[in-house]
């Protein structure tokens, strides 16, 4: 044996990542074992304690932890009397009740370890509304002279210290969590929903969950050693907002509190007589891939534990019941006027959005068709379909409005709501910057208004949240607690992971400029398949989503590219469109064939920016800029899920996007200060891989606030209707001279026709200025 080799093995060194050789990190290899985004050294304190704590478990969680089962073999008694059945028993019933909630009263941290955890994993708690008012101290107000020597900037600086020292006062640190075994042993959650917790792989909470599941589950035992929250009362729950990194798990974070109250109510509330299934969480989503994704997510999580999550469709019936104060669109105008001074929402473009509720309702139509007919075979009428058996429902904003007003609107009469659902105890809204934007808001706040439970529980999640959005909720909740007869709101308690402002940090980001529309495409293909590795980096690794502005757009590009993949390599079928104007069973079709991997390339709108987790995608290709900053983090976030590393983001622009690049740009900017990267002109490897040059930051010019709402609803005009909504590698030239030889043999079929019609008549032909050119008929 060759003894070098030997003792060689284990110190050979690796080569490093980026290296050529090294082994490419990518999400598809979903080999991510920390989905946590941020932890940062904060003292170090925390680690210690996490150590501390993992040591502090029971017994039978040390065991697997510690992975030293064996450790008891040497304790076997071989010899040992054989124990008798009610030892048997006896043992049995104690190790139930070990498995039981324990009933003493869990330990918690000091608010100084919170807060260093709280620091190290970047979460910010803030109380938005829900103070009892205390009476305010008298201040000496400030003489006229003094406050004449004051310049104004003077006085503007202290305004912003001010500011934030409100800010500051109003943040709290509540209890985070350490693990999931807290959940069940600290926060007391269902055994059963702990295990299928568990059973999905979860194994680490991520800084979203570790900072929202303690406040929702148990509020008063989450601020029980934090300062500053005397005036806070949580005895009747708390409202709660989450703005927290695309795929850093919120969906679990809304789902776990909403099934475990529900297992909890109908424990104390179950009697024979009762409903098993009363509705009582209500999920709002914008698109209904999202909502079907979030009944795949609840399904998994309610196993075993008798909660049923059901998808709303047309043909659902809910126990409602009828709207005493009958409300019309008068309701809807007082939302309007929100609107108005919210004029600056951040939104996607309407087409996308809207027209995908618009096709749900035509794909419901047709559902509801089938069934109808299915129904009238078994003799039964529409008015007899049995209630729907659900206790979490899960839908778009207009399909349940719908339900909720009998029926779809009739052009120019106001809509009534006719329904109410007083059952409902918490109202989810997932993606709320979006479904309280000015496109949905009509139809969100007719929910909220229908849910008319005196405790209702209201909770948001998004990835962004802008300020007037936030103040519209923040108002909307003190609003509605004024006509309960508390007259107070719950606290509304906001969690912010990361910094406040958006961005995607665990991703790589590249920015392209392409001269012409053209362009773009040569450097889509260019990615597809480099020339050299030195043209755009490396290849962009397959499966990857490609965003375009409009339906046609997409529709066309996929036209383009879908001979691009050799048929040795599975030729078109690699490549596939999915948008709004597509039918519902086409659309999950394409959904299940991409995320099998056999699509490898998928084409679409912002119909797919929000919310739909694809855990292996390696890539976005923004092949037209989206409309806001918002768009950008959303679509780029369909990569890079769960913290996996590898993920990469590239934004084509051209000179006619330029006016709209800087919040994209300054985007990146943030993600990659984030991330820990600082934007350096110098650094020339960074140059290379397309992240922002801060003398491209500094040079783009500002968006207007007036172009900004534009683009957020339309888009880059251009780019909707004309020569540049089409998509093709001919450059403009070769298209004039097309367009040219076109229009020459279309003057001379004329001509010849007008000839041939006047020698009809009888009269001389025209005289035809250039009468030797045959033209090219
Ligand atoms: N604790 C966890 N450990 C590992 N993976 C997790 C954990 N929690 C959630 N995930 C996974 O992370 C992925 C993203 O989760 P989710 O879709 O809830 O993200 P999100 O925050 O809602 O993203 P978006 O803002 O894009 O909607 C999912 O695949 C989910 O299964």
């Amino acid at each position: 044996m060759d003894i070098f080799k030997v003792l060689s093995r284990g110190i050979k060194a690796q080569p490093k990542k980026n290296q050529p050789g090294a082994p490419q990190l990518l999400p598809s290899a979903g080999a991510k074992v920390n989905p946590q985004f941020f932890h940062d050294n904060v003292g170090g304190s925390n680690s210690k304690r996490s150590k501390k704590r993992k040591r502090k478990g029971t017994q039978a969680n040390n065991a697997t932890e510690s992975g030293d089962d064996d450790s008891d073999a040497s304790d076997v008694d071989y010899f040992a009397p054989k124990p008798t059945p009610e030892e048997l028993a006896a043992k049995k019933d104690a190790e139930l009740k070990a498995d039981e909630p324990k009933k003493q009263k869990p330990k918690l941290m000091e608010e100084d370890e919170c807060r260093q955890t709280l620091k190290s994993h970047r979460l910010k708690f803030t109380v938005l509304a829900g103070r009892v008012q205390q009476p305010e101290e008298p201040t000496e107000k400030p003489s006229k002279k003094k406050k004449q020597k004051k310049d104004k900037k003077e006085q503007e600086e202290e305004d912003k210290k001010k500011k934030k020292k409100d800010e500051d006062k109003k943040q709290i640190y509540p209890q985070p969590l350490n693990s999931f075994g807290e959940l069940k042993y600290t926060y007391g959650i269902h055994p059963t929903l702990a295990d299928n917790i568990t059973r999905q792989g979860f194994r680490v909470p991520t800084e979203v969950q570790m900072g929202s599941l303690p406040l929702q589950l148990r509020p008063e035992m989450a601020l029980e050693k934090a300062s500053g929250v005397e005036d806070v009362k949580v005895e009747r729950g708390i409202d709660f907002l989450g703005v927290a990194p695309t795929g850093s798990g919120k969906t679990i974070s809304f789902l776990i509190p909403a099934i475990d109250a529900i297992i909890k109510r109908r424990a104390e509330d179950y009697t024979p007589e009762t409903d098993e299934h009363v509705l009582q969480a209500i999920v709002v989503a914008p698109t209904r891939e999202l909502a079907s994704q979030i009944v795949n997510e609840g399904r998994k999580l309610a196993i075993g534990t008798g909660v049923r999550v059901v998808l709303m469709k047309r043909t659902l019936r809910l126990v409602a019941e009828e709207n005493k104060q009958e409300e019309t669109e008068q309701d809807g105008k007082e939302a309007d006027k929100d609107s108005d001074h919210d004029s600056e929402a951040e939104s996607e473009p309407e087409e996308v959005l809207a027209s995908d509720e618009e096709e749900e309702e035509e794909e419901d139509s047709d559902a509801e068709k089938n069934e109808e007919s299915k129904a009238k075979g078994d003799k039964k009428s529409k008015k007899e379909r049995p209630i729907t058996k659900v206790d979490i429902l899960v839908t778009t904003p207009k399909i349940l409005l719908n339900f909720l007003c009998g029926g779809e609107k009739e052009k120019g009469k106001p809509r009534i709501v006719k329904k109410t659902l007083p059952t409902v105890q918490s109202l989810i809204l997932d993606e709320a910057d979006v479904l309280l934007d000015p496109i949905f808001r009509k139809q969100t706040m007719g929910i909220w208004r229908a849910c008319t439970h005196p405790n209702l529980g209201m909770t948001c999640w998004s990835a962004t949240m802008a300020s007037n959005i936030e103040a519209l909720l923040t108002k909307s909740i003190e609003k509605r607690a004024k006509r309960t007869p508390e007259q107070t709101p719950k606290p509304l308690i906001r969690l912010v992971v990361g910094l406040k402002d958006t961005a995607v940090p665990n991703i790589t980001h590249k920015l392209i400029y392409c001269a012409t529309e053209p362009g773009k495409l040569l450097a889509l293909r260019q990615l597809l398949h480099p020339v050299s590795s030195a043209d755009s980096g490396p290849p962009l690794r397959p499966p990857f989503l490609v965003f375009t502005q409009t339906i046609d757009r997409a529709q066309a590009l996929h036209d383009e590219l879908k001979y691009d993949i050799p048929l040795e390599a599975g030729g078109s079928a690699r490549v596939a469109v999915l948008h709004s104007s597509l039918s519902d069973s086409v659309r999950s079709k394409i959904m299940a064939r991409f995320r099998s991997g056999e699509v490898w390339v998928l084409i679409t709108t912002d119909v797919l920016a929000r919310g739909v987790d694809f855990a292996g995608v390696n890539g976005v290709v923004n092949y037209d800029v989206p409309v806001s900053a918002a768009a950008y983090v959303h679509r780029a976030g369909r990569t890079g899920r769960a913290g996996r590393e590898g993920g990469v983001a590239v934004t084509f622009y051209t000179k006619d996007d330029i006016p709209f690049v800087k919040s994209v740009a300054n985007v990146i900017a943030m993600s990659e200060k984030q991330a820990g990267k600082d934007i350096d002109e110098k650094d020339t490897v960074k140059a290379a891989q397309g992240s922002v040059q801060k003398w491209l930051l500094d040079a783009l010019p500002k968006v207007a606030k007036e172009d900004k709402r534009k683009l957020k609803v339309r888009g880059v005009e251009s780019r909707r209707t004309g020569g540049k909504a089409t998509i093709t590698t001919k450059s403009s030239w070769e298209r004039r001279r097309e367009n040219n030889r076109r229009e020459a043999i279309e003057a001379s079929k004329r001509r010849k026709r007008e000839a041939q019609k006047a020698e009809k008549e009888g009269g001389a032909a025209p005289v035809e200025k250039d009468e030797d050119w045959t033209g090219l008929d």
